[in-house]
C-alpha cells in the first residue's frame, strides 16, 4: 500500500523492468551500461549504491525503513555557495561513493547533466538516497541559478527540511532570499550551514549578523568555529561542549577528534563555548514553553548540569515550528564540519509524519532515484520520496491521489478550514491543489528545426521538456508561423537549446534573443462590433459592445466584468466563449503583440441570434476587444530586473559607470569584507548579455544575481525607438 507519496517529476531514462532481488542483478548491471555516459569518468559503478553485486542486499533494508527514521531534506542557496561539493562530501562520508566528486573537475554525482558537468552548475534538481546512522535520508540538490528558480520550489513542495548553505565570506546573498522565501512559503523547517570556513574573508560573526537581519530569522548557533579563513580547523558542539577537530594530514576528512572541552587545555575555549551554550539555553527556553518549564523548575541554578538531549529535544521542536533556525559552520571543500552537519539533520529537521501533509497517495511504477540511476521498486512505505514514469497528463506541480472522490474530500476540507478561494470554482477547478507558482518568462527567441520534416520532432522534444520544466513556454508566432520559446533568463534558454541537441538528437537554430515587453492602456474606450456569417445553411450573427479600462493588478490576465442589463440565461450559455475571446485578444496587444496587462473589459452589451456557434462568438468578442485596445491610447512596459553585484572594491568604478550607461537605477552600496555589494534596479533590455561584460570590466572578479521586480512604463522616446526598431523604420 503506498501512502503519502508525493511526485517531484523529472525527466531522466527509465532502466528495464527490475525485482528487488538478487537474481535481478545482472538486469541492473545491464541498464547501467547503457547509462554509461552519464557515469562519471574515473568513477566506479560499483561505488552506486545499492545497485551492483552484493550491494544489492542493501536496498532492502533502505527500501522501507521506520517512517520516523525518515528525513527528505533538500539543499537550497545561492549559486556557487557549495550545495553540490557539500552533497558530495555528504555520499562519500555516508558510504555511498568512494572517491569525493569535485564540480571544478566536473565529476560530482548529482551535477549529471552535460551542461552541469561543463559549466560547474547544478541546473536540475537530482534526488540521491544515503542512510546515516541508522536514518533514511533522501537529498535532493537544487539549483542556485536565478534561471531555474522554478526547479527550486518544484522541490521545496516535496520537502519535510532543507539545509541552507551560505558562503560564510558573503553570508546571505540575492538568491539566498528567493529560495528563503520560497521555503517560508511551504513552511520547511531548515537549519543554516556556513560553508567556505576555510577561504579567506569568511567571517562567522558576519554571516550570522546577515541571517539574523536579512532573513529576518534567529539564530541558534549549535556551533563555533575553531579559527577563520586559513586557520579554519575544526568546530566547538556548543550544545555537549566538545570539540571537534579535523586532521590536517588526512585528506578525506573522514576520521575527526571528537574531545570534551576541557579547562586545563582549553580554557579560553571553554569560557566562550560556556557563553554561547548558556545564551543558547535562554534562546531556546524563550521559544518553547515545554523546555523553559524545564529549565525553570531543574536547572535555573546551574545551565552546565542540563543534558545534552533536552537542549537538543527543544531544539528539534523549535526548528519544527520555524521560530528559529539552527546554525552550523564548516567547509565542504577542505571536508570538515560535514558529519555535524547529517547528525543536525537526523536530529533536528523533521520525519515525514513530523511534517502534516493531507492526502494518501497510490501509483503503479516507481523508481529509487541515486542521482541519474534508478531501480524499479515494487513498494514503497509512507513518507519517502521516488521518481515515477509514464504518465501522460500529469506535469509538474500536480499532485496525485488515490482517487477524484478522495481528492474532493480533500478539497472540501481545506475550504472548510479557511480556504475559500476555490469555493465559487467549478468541480474540475477544485480538485486542484496547491501547485507550484510558476514564473513570468522574461525573455524569447525563435527557435527552428534544421528541417520541416523534423518539426514533430522538435514539437516532441519542447512538450517533454515543458512537462518537465512549467517555466519554460512555446508558442507559435501567429504572423510567422515560427515557434517561440519564452524562458527565464539566457541561460535558461541556452541549456533547453543544448538539450534538444543532446538528449532529443535535434539540431535547432535559435533567432535573437528577445525581451519579453506588456502593454497596458491609458485610458477608457469603448468599441462594437457585429460578425455576421452564413455557413452552410446557418446564419452566425453576433453583436457586441465593450469598454476597456486602465487597472492596477501587475496581472495579463484581464479583470472581466458585466454589464446588469445582460441576461444571466445569455451569459450561462456564452461565458466560456466571452472569457476566451477577452483572453486571447489581449494576449497580443495592439503596439507590439505582446501580453496586455492591467486591463478590465466590461461587457455592456450581447445580442446573439440562434443557432451561432460559440466560435463565432468568442471571434466577435475578441476581435471587438481589440478595436476598443486599439482604439485606446497605449504604453508599452518593459521588465525592470533587481540587479545585486559583488564586486572587489577596485572594480566599484567601472562597475558603476557601466550601469548608469544602461539605464541603472542604483539603490543602495553595501560593504561586504572586501566586496562592494550594489545593489538597485536595471531594464532587462539593457543588461543582455551582462555575464560577459562584467567578466572583462572586473577580471572576473564579480558576481551578480538578476531577478524579475516588475513591469515598468518605458519612456516616450524609449518607446518610440523600441516601436521604430520593431516596424523596421531604425
Ligand atoms: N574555499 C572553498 N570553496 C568551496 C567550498 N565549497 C565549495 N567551494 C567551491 O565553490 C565553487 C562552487 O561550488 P559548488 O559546490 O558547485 O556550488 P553550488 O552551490 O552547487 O553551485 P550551483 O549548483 O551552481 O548553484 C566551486 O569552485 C567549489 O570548489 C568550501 O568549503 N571552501
Amino acid at each position: 500500500m503506498l501512502s503519502n507519496l508525493r511526485i517531484f517529476a523529472v525527466s531522466h531514462q527509465t532502466i528495464p523492468s527490475v525485482h528487488v532481488n538478487n537474481i535481478c542483478c545482472y538486469k541492473v548491471r545491464a541498464s547501467l551500461k547503457r547509462l554509461k555516459p552519464h557515469v562519471p569518468l574515473g568513477r566506479n559503478y560499483s561505488s552506486l549504491p545499492g545497485l551492483i553485486g552484493n550491494d544489492i542486499k542493501s536496498l532492502h533494508s533502505i527500501i522501507n525503513p521506520p517512517i520516523a527514521k525518515i528525513r527528505n531534506i533538500g539543499i537550497m542557496a545561492h549559486i556557487d555557495a557549495g550545495k553540490t561539493t557539500t552533497t558530495e562530501r555528504i555520499l562519500y562520508y555516508s558510504g555511498y561513493t568512494r572517491s569525493l566528486g569535485d564540480v571544478d573537475d566536473g565529476d560530482t554525482v548529482t551535477d549529471f547533466m552535460a551542461q552541469e558537468r561543463e559549466r560547474g552548475i547544478t541546473i536540475q534538481s537530482a534526488a540521491v538516497t544515503f542512510d546515516w546512522k541508522g536514518y533514511r535520508v533522501n537529498l535532493i540538490d537544487t539549483p542556485g541559478h536565478v534561471d531555474f528558480t522554478l526547479e527550486v520550489e518544484r522541490c521545496l513542495r516535496v520537502l519535510d527540511g532543507a539545509v541552507a548553505i551560505f558562503d560564510a565570506s558573503a553570508g546571505v546573498e540575492a538568491q539566498t532570499l528567493t529560495v528563503w522565501r520560497q521555503a517560508d512559503k511551504h513552511n520547511i523547517p531548515r537549519i543554516c550551514f556556513l560553508n567556505k570556513m576555510d577561504k579567506t574573508g569568511a567571517s562567522f560573526k558576519y554571516a550570522v549578523e546577515s541571517i539574523r537581519e536579512k532573513l529576518k530569522a534567529k539564530p541558534l548557533l549549535l556551533q563555533l568555529p575553531i579559527g577563520e579563513a586559513k586557520t579554519f580547523k575544526g568546530v566547538v558542539d556548543v550544545v555537549t561542549k566538545e570539540k571537534l577537530l579535523w586532521n590536517s594530514d588526512s585528506n578525506d576528512g573522514k576520521d575527526f577528534e571528537r574531545k570534551p572541552l576541557l579547562e586545563m587545555s582549553d580554557p579560553e575555549l571553554l569560557k566562550e563555548t560556556t557563553e554561547a551554550r548558556n545564551a543558547l539555553i535562554e534562546q531556546v527556553a524563550d521559544l518553547d514553553d515545554e523546555f523553559a518549564d524545564l529549565v525553570l523548575e531543574e536547572f535555573s541554578e546551574n545551565f552546565d548540569l542540563l543534558p545534552a538531549e533536552k537542549l537538543q529535544t527543544a531544539i528539534h521542536r523549535v526548528t519544527l515550528a520555524q521560530t528559529a533556525v539552527p546554525v552550523l559552520c564548516g567547509s565542504a571543500l577542505k571536508n570538515k564540519g560535514i558529519q555535524p552537519l547529517l547528525d543536525a539533520v537526523t536530529m533536528y529537521l523533521p520525519s515525514p509524519e513530523e511534517h502534516n501533509y493531507e492526502f494518501l497517495e497510490r501509483i503503479s511504477r516507481l523508481l529509487l532515484p541515486f542521482a541519474d540511476q534508478h531501480v524499479e521498486i515494487p513498494l514503497l512505505t509512507a513518507g519517502n520520496i521516488a521518481l515515477t514514469v509514464g504518465l501522460k497528463h500529469t506535469a509538474t506541480g500536480d499532485t496525485i491521489v488515490s482517487s477524484k472522490s478522495s481528492a474532493l474530500a480533500a478539497a472540501r476540507r481545506a475550504e472548510r478550514e479557511g480556504e475559500k478561494k476555490h469555493k465559487h470554482n467549478n468541480e474540475a477547478e477544485r480538485v486542484l491543489l496547491a501547485g507550484v507558482e510558476i514564473p513570468e518568462p522574461v525573455f524569447f527567441c525563435t527557435i527552428e528545426p534544421p528541417s520541416v520534416s523534423k518539426q514533430p520532432d522538435l514539437e516532441h522534444a519542447l512538450k517533454c521538456l515543458q512537462r518537465e520544466d512549467p517555466s519554460l513556454k512555446v508558442r507559435l508566432d501567429p504572423d510567422s508561423g515560427q515557434t517561440v520559446l519564452c524562458g527565464m533568463g539566457e541561460l535558461h534558454i541556452e541549456i533547453i537549446h543544448d538539450r534538444i541537441k543532446r538528449e532529443y538528437g535535434l539540431e535547432t537554430y535559435l533567432g535573437p534573443l528577445q525581451v519579453a515587453y506588456r502593454e497596458t492602456i491609458l485610458n477608457s474606450v469603448r468599441a462594437t462590433d457585429t460578425l455576421d456569417r452564413t455557413l452552410g445553411d446557418k446564419r452566425h450573427l453576433v453583436t457586441v459592445e465593450v469598454e476597456a479600462r486602465p487597472i492596477e493588478t501587475s496581472s495579463v490576465t484581464p479583470v472581466i466584468e458585466y454589464a446588469e442589463s445582460i441576461s444571466e440565461g445569455l451569459l450561462k450559455v456564452s461565458q466560456e466563449a466571452i472569457k476566451s475571446g477577452i483572453h486571447s485578444a489581449c494576449l497580443q496587444g495592439p503596439l507590439l503583440g505582446s501580453p496586455v496587462q492591467d486591463v478590465a473589459i466590461t461587457l455592456h452589451s450581447l445580442t446573439i441570434h440562434p443557432g451561432t456557434s460559440t466560435t463565432m462568438i468568442s471571434a466577435c468578442v475578441s476581435r471587438c476587444v481589440q478595436k476598443a485596445l486599439k482604439k485606446a491610447d497605449k504604453q508599452v512596459l518593459e521588465p525592470l530586473m533587481s540587479l545585486e553585484v559583488t564586486v572587489a572594491r577596485d572594480y566599484l568604478s567601472p562597475v558603476l559607470a557601466d550601469l548608469a550607461q544602461r539605464r541603472g537605477n542604483i539603490q543602495e552600496i553595501q560593504t561586504r569584507q572586501d566586496n562592494k555589494v550594489v545593489i538597485g534596479f536595471v531594464p532587462l533590455a539593457d543588461i543582455m548579455g551582462y555575464s560577459t561584460v562584467l567578466r572583462t570590466l572586473t577580471s572576473g572578479s564579480a558576481t551578480f544575481a538578476l531577478e524579475l521586480s516588475t513591469y515598468q512604463a518605458m519612456n516616450s522616446q524609449d518607446q518610440n525607438t523600441l516601436l521604430n526598431r520593431r516596424s523596421g523604420l531604425t
